[in-house]
């Protein structure tokens, strides 16, 4: 469904510099319909970058991004609202993301203008309800602003207003780092019902690999702008052939998670 094809991007550095800063460097990988992958790495590994290059915020410097056979940033490049329905974000800034002043009703209904005016005028309040309970969320939500919530809820009305539009896939940058650890397991849970309800594809940004691994089916390891590893998390927790991966192991699991077998580092 995926195809992402040896991306490069780097950004100009510092007014008294010269240097480009490589952010993404040479990333390839393929994602299949209804796939989970994690993307983990340290802080500047390029997560973000590449989040921003798959929602087509950013472009690559080069390097394609093939969705459904269609190259995101080619010449016959699907229109605007087409790739929104598309391509959806769940981010870690959901305080930000509703506007102050519109009620939940107001900012579930407008999420609907992207599907059209026929769509946007039909929605009915039982609509937006309906929407409200997928995510666990019930109707006496629906004339608070977002100050009069909590981050979970808001965070849910979020992934209801996402899952409206039925993507096919769902970038999450780290959606529940902002989040209290029980907070956090059931917006978790509530994603991963979701996805087996809706069939979407969902990249998974983080810094938390346990995490990560519990929930995607590959994980990638990115390490200074590059996927130095990819594979099944049980690979990457029990094996991993790479140094950074190794050390990133180490630090997120301990030492306990990798086997016994002589690890085989490629330095
Ligand atoms: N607009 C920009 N201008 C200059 N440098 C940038 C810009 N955006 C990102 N970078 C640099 O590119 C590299 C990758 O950044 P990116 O934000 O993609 O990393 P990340 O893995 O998402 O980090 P974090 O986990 O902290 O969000 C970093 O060195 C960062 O400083």
């Amino acid at each position: 469904m995926l195809a992402v094809n040896n991306l490069f991007k780097a950004f100009d550095g510092s007014l008294f510099s010269r240097c480009k800063i490589t952010a993404l460097d040479d990333v390839s990988f393929n994602l299949r319909r209804g796939e989970t992958l994690g993307i983990v790495g340290e802080s500047g590994s390029g997560k973000t970058t590449l989040a921003s290059i798959l929602l087509r915020a950013t472009a690559p410097d080069s390097g394609q991004v093939m969705l459904s056979g269609n190259d995101i940033f080619g010449k016959r490049r699907m229109p605007e609202r087409e790739f929104r329905k598309k391509v959806q974000m769940i981010t870690q800034n959901f305080s930000d993301a509703l506007h102050p002043d519109m009620s939940v009703m107001e900012s579930m209904r407008e999420v609907f203008r992207t599907l059209g005016k026929k769509t946007y005028q039909s929605v009915s309040e039982t609509d937006i309800v309906r929407r409200l309970n997928d995510v666990g969320l019930g109707r006496e939500l629906l004339h608070r602003r977002p100050a009069q919530l909590s981050g979970g809820q808001l965070q849910r009305i979020l992934i209801a207003r996402v899952i409206s539009l039925r993507p096919q896939l769902i970038i999450a940058d780290e959606p529940t780092s902002c989040l209290d650890t029980s907070v956090q397991a059931r917006i978790i849970r509530l994603l991963m019902t979701l996805k087996q309800e809706y069939g979407f594809a969902m990249i998974f940004i983080s810094h938390d690999l346990p995490l990560t691994a519990a929930i995607a089916d590959r994980i990638a390891v990115m390490y200074q702008g590059r996927i130095v590893e990819l594979g099944l998390p049980r690979e990457i927790l029990t094996n991993p052939q790479h140094a950074y991966t190794h050390r990133f192991v180490c630090s997120a699991v301990g030492k306990h998670f990798l086997s016994r077998e002589p690890i085989c580092l490629a330095v």
